[in-house]
C-alpha cells in the first residue's frame, strides 16, 4: 500500500479483499454523517501523546494541542462516551481532562481507569508488581547513561532516549535484558521502551470491552500500541455489520507507515486534530 500524502486528512483504503464493500465510510465527511445518526450510541476514543498532545522532549511538559480540550468538552454531551486510552497514569491524564464531564480515563494501557472523574481503579493482578517497578526504576537511574530519561509510572517504567538518540540501542538492550530477568512485558514506542507487568491488558482489550454494546466508535492514535485498538474496532465491526468503526491515524515520521496503513483516515498532527474535532461539533448537534 502506498504512503498517504501529507494532507490534512487522507483516506487510506482498508484491506478489502475481493469485492466486499469497505466496512467504513469512504471519507471523513461520510464518517461524520454516519456518526450523526448514531451519536448518542457512539464512543470517541483518544490516545494522548502524539495524538491529543504534540511530542515534547520532556514528558512532564506536554500539554494538549490548541482547541483539543474545548472540542472534547463540546463533543462529550453529544456522544455516548469519550475515553482517553493512554500509557500515561490516570493521575497524569486527570490533570488535563479531570475537569471535563463525561470523559473516562484509561491509564497504563488499561491497568488503571477512572470513570467521569471518579476514583482511580487499578487492575488487582497488577498491584503485586509495584515494588518490582520501583526497584527497576531505581536500577535504571543507577545503570543507564546520562541522557537516558527514566519515567517511573508506579506500574510501568518508560525508558526514553529522545534527547540522546545515539543511546537508543543501548537503552533498548538494557530494557529488554531487565524484562527477561524480571518476567516483564515490553512495549516499544516513539523513542521509548516501556516495561510493564505480565498482566493481560492492552488498549485493544479496553476498546473491545467498552464498545461491546455501542453502535459506533472512533479511535484516534499515532503509535504502534494503537493498532491493537484499531483491531478491536475492526473485530467489533466484523461481528456486527451495523456497527460503525472509524480508525484515525495522527501522522508522524517516527512511527512510519504502520499506523496510517492500519487506519481509515490520517490527520497531520495533534493541532490538526484539534481543528478536525472542532469542525465535527456542529455536525453532531
Ligand atoms: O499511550 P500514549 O498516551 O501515546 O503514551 C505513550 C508514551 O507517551 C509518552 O512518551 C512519548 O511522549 C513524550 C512527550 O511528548 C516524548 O518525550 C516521548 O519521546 C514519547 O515516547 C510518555 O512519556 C510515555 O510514558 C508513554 O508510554
Amino acid at each position: 500500500m502506498s504512503r498517504p500524502p501529507r494532507g490534512t486528512l487522507t483516506r487510506v483504503p482498508p484491506s478489502n479483499p475481493g469485492n466486499q464493500p469497505p466496512k467504513t465510510p469512504l471519507d471523513a465527511d461520510h464518517a461524520w454523517r454516519a456518526t450523526a445518526g448514531r451519536a448518542a450510541d457512539t464512543v470517541l476514543f483518544f490516545d494522548f501523546d502524539g495524538t491529543l498532545a504534540p511530542v515534547d522532549d520532556d514528558p512532564t511538559a506536554v500539554r494538549p494541542a490548541p482547541n483539543v480540550l474545548a472540542a472534547i468538552e463540546a463533543l462529550a454531551p453529544l456522544v455516548r462516551r469519550i475515553a482517553i486510552v493512554s500509557a500515561r497514569p490516570v493521575e497524569f491524564l486527570r490533570e488535563h481532562f479531570g475537569g471535563l464531564d463525561g470523559v473516562d480515563l484509561y491509564g497504563l494501557y488499561g491497568l488503571e481507569h477512572s470513570h467521569s472523574g471518579g476514583e482511580t481503579v487499578t487492575e488487582p493482578a497488577a498491584l503485586p508488581w509495584v515494588p518490582t517497578m520501583r526497584e527497576l526504576a531505581d536500577l535504571a537511574h543507577a545503570e543507564l547513561p546520562d541522557g537516558a530519561l527514566v519515567e517511573y509510572k508506579r506500574l510501568a517504567v518508560a525508558l526514553h532516549w529522545r534527547t540522546a538518540p545515539r543511546l537508543g540501542p543501548e537503552v533498548q538492550e538494557w530494557g529488554r535484558r531487565q524484562a527477561d530477568r524480571l518476567g516483564l512485558r515490553v512495549q516499544a514506542g516513539r523513542m521509548v521502551l516501556e516495561l510493564k507487568p505480565p498482566v493481560d491488558r492492552d488498549k485493544g482489550m479496553v476498546i473491545g470491552e467498552v464498545v461491546r454494546d455501542a453502535g459506533g466508535a472512533w479511535y484516534f492514535g499515532d503509535d504502534v500500541s494503537d493498532i491493537k485498538a484499531f483491531s478491536a474496532l475492526r473485530a467489533r465491526a466484523a461481528a456486527d455489520p451495523a456497527f460503525l468503526g472509524v480508525c484515525v491515524a495522527v501522522a508522524n515520521p517516527e512511527t512510519g507507515h504502520e499506523v496510517a496503513e492500519a487506519a481509515d483516515l490520517t490527520i497531520d498532527s495533534p493541532a490538526a486534530l484539534g481543528d478536525f474535532l472542532t469542525a465535527a461539533v456542529p455536525r453532531l448537534r
